[in-house]
């Protein structure tokens, strides 16, 4: 287990980590997610004793990294794929960590086959491209065969097939008990691999939860609903009738209407008492990458002029909280910049659930600007996209369960998709 108590670091003027208190524990692959510059490289750079904290403490396995006994052996990372002596080949890299650390030369042979280098494992580093360095990383972070791992962007580069290999990858190692702790960007690559997320913003602490609840506490469900189009004033009649009752109601592009504030039985309750004919009424949970985005909407540092906060600010909600509905206008739902709020009062879909980790309320000073967070609600107890499947039992099944998923090769369009197969791969 890693765990981080009052975590606090400072270059300078400039604090990238404050305050920040977590534990990430073994069996589940835990998500490390947050906006450009919001410390997540520094954590794990304190975690490895790499960066000495200004305040606060961290631990592996109850003791700081630099005194645990032959530290490769527990913890292995991938912090920095370029960080390789690019002259030597991939083989003598690992060699040379192996026996920094007293692992046998057979284990760097491995862990190649598991990386799926074995064909390149004699080639100069510096000639590989994004995503084989991103596998060396990851050769030499499993070389040890640590209990605990920690990956900063592992899939930054790889193609389509080596995400899915990440993946589960990820879930294999933490399904071995091990401590899996990985840092992305890709919220739909998160959603299907991580169990548990760890959020921050601007080096404070904004959300410590399991992926199901995290897309519940910052998201709305809503319902999609489409009256019959034979139906000469069914739309605005229903629109009326909705937004009477205290439902939100939006305009998908298709037509339909997103529904937000109110239950599915009373959205059909109130079509019926409108005489509206329904051809559609369905359930709807937001994706991570949306309840991400709403977390985190205020914490980003580096934004494009291009959208500077632009469509940042909920469209007017018509007819919501009784006020007299004023047909045509049923505002669309935007396609980017603002995401969905939680609907005021109880979310229909939601039950009681624990309230978030939220950031301090207010900090030091020096503390980095805490990012205002809007109240959140309970969590829904629809489930999430999380659609993460069995893991494999073994790593040798691991690396069938890859080859069973990949697509079929017989169209391999050149050789060099050969050197990146895994073991099984190439028999
Ligand atoms: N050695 C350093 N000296 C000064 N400032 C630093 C140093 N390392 C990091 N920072 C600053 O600390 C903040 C956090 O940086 P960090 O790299 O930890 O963020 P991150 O979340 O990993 O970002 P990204 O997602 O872009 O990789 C940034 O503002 C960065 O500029």
């Amino acid at each position: 287990m890693i765990e981080a108590v009052g975590l606090t670091k400072r270059y300078g003027a400039k604090t990238a980590v404050y305050n920040l208190s977590f534990q990430v524990r073994p069996g589940t692959v835990t998500g490390f997610l947050g906006p450009n510059g919001s410390g997540k490289s520094t954590t794990m750079r304190m975690i490895l004793g790499l960066d000495q904290p200004t305040a606060g403490h961290v631990t592996v396995g109850g003791h700081p990294f630099r005194e645990l006994p032959n530290a490769p052996r527990q913890v292995g990372a991938l912090l920095d794929a370029k960080a390789v002596h690019g002259g030597r080949s991939a083989r003598n890299h690992l060699l040379s960590l192996a026996q920094l650390s007293g692992i046998p030369a057979a284990r760097v042979d491995e862990v190649l086959g598991v990386v799926g280098l074995q064909e390149v494992a004699r080639r100069r580093s510096s000639g590989f491209s994004l995503g084989m360095g991103q596998r060396l990383g990851i050769a030499a972070a499993l070389l040890g065969d640590p209990q605990v791992l920690l990956f900063d962007e592992p899939v930054n580069g790889l193609d389509p097939e080596g995400i899915l290999w990440v993946r589960n990858l990820m879930k294999q190692l933490a399904s071995e008990g091990r401590t899996v702790f990985v840092s992305s960007h890709l919220m739909s690559e998160m959603a299907v691999t991580a169990e548990h997320l760890i959020v921050i913003g601007r080096g404070q602490l904004l959300s410590d939860m399991s992926v199901r609840d995290f897309i519940s506490h910052n998201s709305a469900d809503f319902a999609r609903v489409r009256p019959a189009d034979t139906d000469p004033g069914a739309r605005e009649k229903l629109v009326a009738a909705l937004g009477e009752a205290g439902g939100q109601v939006l305009s998908e592009r298709d037509g339909a209407l997103r529904v937000t504030g109110l239950p599915l039985p009373r959205i059909s309750d109130l079509a019926h008492e409108s005489d509206v004919r329904l051809w559609e009424l369905s359930p709807h949970q937001a994706s991570l990458e949306e309840a991400y985005m709403r977390l985190t909407q205020n914490a980003v540092d580096y934004r494009s002029t291009a959208d500077q906060l632009a469509g940042f600010a909920p469209p007017p909600q018509p007819g919501y909280g009784g006020q007299l509905y004023e047909p045509p206008v049923v505002p669309e739902v935007p396609t980017q910049g603002w995401y969905a709020p939680p609907p005021p009062g109880e979310n229909p879909y939601a039950s009681d659930g624990p309230p978030p980790a939220q950031a301090p309320a207010q900090a030091p000073a020096q503390a980095p600007v805490a990012p205002p967070v809007p109240p959140l609600k309970a969590a829904a107890t629809a489930p999430a996209p999380v659609t993460a499947g069995p893991a494999p039992a073994s790593a040798a099944d691991l690396v069938k369960h890859v080859s069973d998923e990949k697509p079929d090769r017989t169209a391999k369009p050149d050789e060099s998709d050969a050197k990146t197969e895994t073991t099984e791969d190439a028999r």
